[in-house]
């Protein structure tokens, strides 16, 4: 009955959508839409009390990119009845609630779902965690799997083992998890079930017996994974009348209730008006509201331990939900739980309001937006040229420009994002270090001379690793050399030595981050016709002979244009600039002469000629001597403007150079 009723308010919303006002048809009143019902299954759930920790599983799906886990997720929820059957068009990947998620067809936010599950006489609690799969949400998945106790491997039986299915095992297998393997896809005709098994067994050493072949698209298969999920993950452990020791592994923002946290309960049990504290700021709260995500919040009773669900604690700044924190009872404190590395910025760019003038709301939109992004690391900035800003810190240029559309969807915003740049780290003569995320902070090259206050710079570097097949591996080979990569090595993935040029090799080489912050991955798939897959983790920092470029417009730098480029690509980089520039910049009454330099070298020029208003336009006849006289007054005024012109680089220019390749 109560499925009809959900089913029948979703369809109702999505036939009839286009009539209703523009700001009503985000996925936020879908997802309301969606979960009005949920109220009224409030009374099915709401004592906890039912599930000790035998009965729960606690669960992760993890894979590469577009493996399937979201569609997985999707068939989970619908065998468990958590949503109903599958309408056409609207169970589609429910687990990705964000408009961005559902336009790019990504997750890029881990969201936890519970679902009930009868065996035999049992009544199981099943919470899974969907996670991302790409590398620049590699934190989302690492604090998903800290509140489980296993994780599906999902690959995809027609593309195999890929990079990312290699990084995330590792990542599951380091914090002891039971891996449940599982090969999705296998409806698909280029599938190839025994032999992306064989490739398991070669790169994990999962026996084939033990994979699960399903397709998370028909169905087929997808009830042997909920009985291994029940069979083969251990419950969590953990004791009700022992202290309150609560893990938050997630949290968000709501405007009315705060910050809403996820937390998985490791014993003893938290209710409703409760009061808690936080072993990291030691500050108290009382439990206003908490519940499970069922997949959308379902308040009950109390949350015991195994037990994940979100709880509301009159929290007002999200800055006090630490990833990772462990709560207490009031007057009962316990040692916290080893927290995890907090997320690490890999890339930080400039990000500006188009009309200058909405530069407050757009600070305050930003603040909003890191809250239920808690990767993002904010820095308030000016630039000459484009005014008051913010400087932020991504996990990469995906999560980047993942974070600037949801700016956009979200907020209304419309924002100029200057060319990334990764964190260098600038040895001093003094022997202080310091991080530089900022061109401008850049030192020139006279900091660098004999006496100057900088003795060196050192640049992030990565460990990559490439997944190609073996036909593609000199052009995988050329694209690691033309980036600066060193310590190349690799060798063959497949199993049995496939010599038909169809087996894989995995690569793995010691990469400058700045170089794939760029075009990198483009490339990568250009050049492998798709077929290569990229990983990679920090390496840490080596010395490297970096300079700061600047460039000039009618002899004066624009700030914000700044970027800090290895010495080898200087001129490259250079030139590729002063041609996008040239393109860009709308032609003036002078003459513009548009330059790249390091330090006092120029690079790189182009001139960008002037717009000749016609003077003599409204003169008739042979008259000579005024058409001259008119062309002289033209002449010494340009020449004025030039000499006290400035050129005004219009927002746009700035727009499009920034967003073009
Ligand atoms: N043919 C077929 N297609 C599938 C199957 N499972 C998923 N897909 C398709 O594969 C694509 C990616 O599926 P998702 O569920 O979004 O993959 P994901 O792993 O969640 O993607 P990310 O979260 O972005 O990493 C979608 O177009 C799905 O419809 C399957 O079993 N068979």
């Amino acid at each position: 009955m109560l499925q009809t009723w959900r089913q029948a308010c979703l369809k109702v919303f999505d036939r009839h959508q286009k009539y209703l006002p523009q700001s009503c048809r985000s996925q936020s009143w879908r997802a309301f839409t969606y979960s009005a019902p949920c109220m009224a299954l409030q009374k099915t759930v709401s004592t906890m009390e039912d599930y000790p920790c035998e009965v729960i599983r606690n669960f992760s799906i993890i894979a590469h990119i577009d493996h399937g886990k979201s569609t997985l997720a999707d068939r989970l929820l619908e065998l468990t009845r958590t949503i109903n059957k599958r309408v056409k068009g609207v169970n589609a990947q429910v687990l990705d609630k964000l408009k961005v998620e559902r336009e790019r067809g990504i997750t890029v936010k881990a969201q936890t779902a519970s679902m009930f599950h009868d065996k035999g006489d049992t009544r199981y609690l099943l919470n899974l965690i969907d996670t991302p799969g790409h590398v620049d949400f590699s934190w989302e998945v690492a604090r998903s799997l800290a509140a489980c106790q296993g994780a599906l491997l999902l690959v995809d039986a027609s593309q195999g083992v890929q990079a990312q299915s290699i990084s995330v095992y590792h990542v599951a297998k380091s914090k002891g998890l039971t891996i449940i393997p599982v090969l999705n896809k296998i409806d698909l005709p280029a599938a190839q079930p025994d032999m992306v098994a064989k490739q398991m067994h070669a790169t994990f050493g999962i026996e084939p017996a033990d994979v699960i072949k399903i397709s998370a698209k028909t169905g087929k298969g997808v009830e042997q994974v909920l009985q291994a999920i029940i069979d083969r993950i251990p419950p969590p452990v953990g004791e009700p009348l022992d202290p309150l020791k609560a893990f938050l592994f997630d949290s968000s923002y709501d405007r009315y209730r705060g910050v809403i946290s996820l937390m998985n309960i490791q014993s003893g049990v938290l209710r409703k008006g409760d009061k808690i504290a936080s072993c990291f700021t030691r500050k108290k709260y009382e439990v206003t509201e908490l519940g499970i995500m069922h997949p959308e919040e379902v308040s009950t009773d109390c949350l015991r331990p195994g037990q994940v669900g979100f709880v509301a604690c009159s929290m007002k700044e999200s800055a006090e939900a630490h990833i990772g924190d462990t709560f207490y009872r009031v007057g009962h404190p316990v040692d916290p739980m080893p927290g995890f590395k907090p997320a690490k910025a890999m890339v930080y760019a400039g990000v500006y309001p188009v009309d200058s003038n909405d530069f407050l709301k757009l600070e305050e939109s930003i603040k909003r937006l890191s809250l239920t992004d808690r990767s993002v690391e904010v820095t308030r900035e000016t630039s000459s040229a484009l005014g008051q800003g913010c400087r932020l810190g991504f996990l990469g240029t995906l999560h980047m420009d993942v974070f600037r559309q949801r700016l956009e969807d979200e907020y209304n915003a419309d924002v100029i994002i200057t060319a990334p740049t990764v964190p260098y780290k600038v040895l001093h003569r003094n022997g202080k270090d310091s991080i530089v995320s900022n061109p401008t902070d850049f030192p020139e090259p006279a900091d660098f001379a004999s006496g100057g206050r900088a003795k060196g710079v050192e640049e992030p570097i990565v460990k990559a690793t490439i997944i190609v097949p073996e036909k593609y591996f000199s052009a995988m080979m050329e694209l690691v050399f033309e980036n600066r990569g060193t310590g190349l090595e690799w060798h063959a993935l497949d199993a049995d030595g496939d010599t038909s040029g169809d087996g894989r090799v995995l690569m793995t080489a010691t990469l400058p981050l700045t170089e794939i912050v760029t075009d990198f991955f483009d490339k990568l798939k250009s050049r492998s016709s798709g077929f290569a897959s990229f990983d990679y983790e920090d390496a840490g920092y080596q010395a490297s002979d970096m300079r700061k470029m600047t460039f000039l417009l009618n002899g004066k730098p624009v700030d914000a244009l700044a970027l800090i480029v290895h010495a080898d690509n200087a001129a490259n980089i250079g030139r590729r600039w002063v041609d996008k520039l040239f393109k860009v910049i709308p032609r003036q009454l002078f003459e513009i002469p548009i330059q790249a330099a390091i330090g006092g070298k120029v690079l790189a020029r182009r001139t960008l000629s002037a717009m000749r208003a016609d003077v003599t336009a409204g003169l008739y006849g042979g008259h000579y001597e005024r058409k001259m006289k008119h062309l002289n007054n033209q002449k010494e005024s340009k020449r004025k403007m030039k000499r006290v012109g400035q050129v005004d680089l219009p927002q746009e220019a700035f727009f499009d150079l920034l967003s073009s390749k």
